[in-house]
């Protein structure tokens, strides 16, 4: 067979799994954390749009609050979202690590990358996610976007009685050390691997790729790729979004 005559290699499609079944116990008291608004419109819906805006993601599957698919579905259909785009909902676990797991299960086959995106960073630029996607097609097995911390950063050993002072015990060169964000992209085969592999809770899935003994890399993050966590945190993503409608000139 000559070069010519030999089948294109069918495209790599692209899905995005988003946690969204946290409670975000960090926030305060409230509704789950994806739901609670930004702005006026959910959490969720605000990551939803921008993994969506990566016009290589074709699928999203949202990971529920375990008793709350049906609304999430409802908020799927409530709000504009790209036509390109297909939508899952699937209800979520205990832990952020057994929610993946479950939107993974729930992946129809077809598509080779996957992100993993936190609900909780609704303002990820859709720069990052794409320069996720493209490592990963470049043939990383798993990739983070990370940036450069701006605090020193203690090992502590920890306290035997609450409230006891903790000892610190190293100081890591902060040169050598990232914050690491999501979107995390893999190479589907790998992060399932990963996920039926690695049994004890870790928090991001870009780790238990580590735990497999493969190179994950890093690309660069994004100050807006920021993780709601604090109320604090909600204070910066509304001026985050306050100053976008301001270059948006509306
Ligand atoms: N059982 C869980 C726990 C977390 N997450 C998701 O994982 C992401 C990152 O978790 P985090 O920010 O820690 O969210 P919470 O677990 O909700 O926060 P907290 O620890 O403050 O309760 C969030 O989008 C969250 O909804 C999830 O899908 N299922
Ligand atoms: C995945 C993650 O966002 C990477 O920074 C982070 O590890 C999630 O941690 P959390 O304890 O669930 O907030």
């Amino acid at each position: 067979m000559s070069d010519d005559s030999r089948p294109s290699p069918a495209p790599t499609r692209t899905a995005a799994v988003i946690p969204a079944a946290g409670r975000g116990v960090r926030l305060g008291p409230g509704a789950p954390k994806a739901l609670r608004t930004l702005s006026g419109t959910p959490m969720l819906i605000h990551a939803v749009r921008a993994l969506a805006a990566s016009r290589a993601v074709s699928l999203v599957v949202v990971v529920a609050p375990p008793d709350g698919a049906a609304e999430v579905k409802s908020l799927l259909d409530a709000h504009a979202l790209p036509d390109r785009t297909d939508f899952l909902v699937v209800p979520g676990g205990e832990s952020r690590q057994e929610s993946v797991k479950l939107g993974l299960d729930a992946l129809p086959p077809g598509h080779d990358i996957v992100l993993v995106h936190d609900a909780a960073r609704p303002l990820v630029p859709v720069d990052t996610v794409d320069a996720v996607i493209e490592a990963v097609r470049d043939g990383a097995p798993a990739v983070v976007p990370a940036l450069p911390l701006a605090d020193t950063v203690k090992e502590v050993r920890p306290a035997e009685t609450a409230g006891d002072p903790e000892p610190v015990v190293a100081t890591p060169e902060r040169a050598r050390l990232r914050a690491v964000q999501t979107p995390q992209g893999f190479d589907r085969a790998t992060l399932v691997r990963a996920h039926e592999t690695v049994t004890e809770n870790v928090t991001d899935d870009a780790s238990m790729v580590e735990q497999l003994g493969l190179t994950v890399v890093v690309v660069p993050g994004h100050e807006e790729a920021f993780k709601v966590t604090r109320p604090l945190d909600l204070v910066l993503a509304e001026a985050v979004l306050a100053r976008r409608r301001l270059n948006d000139g509306f």
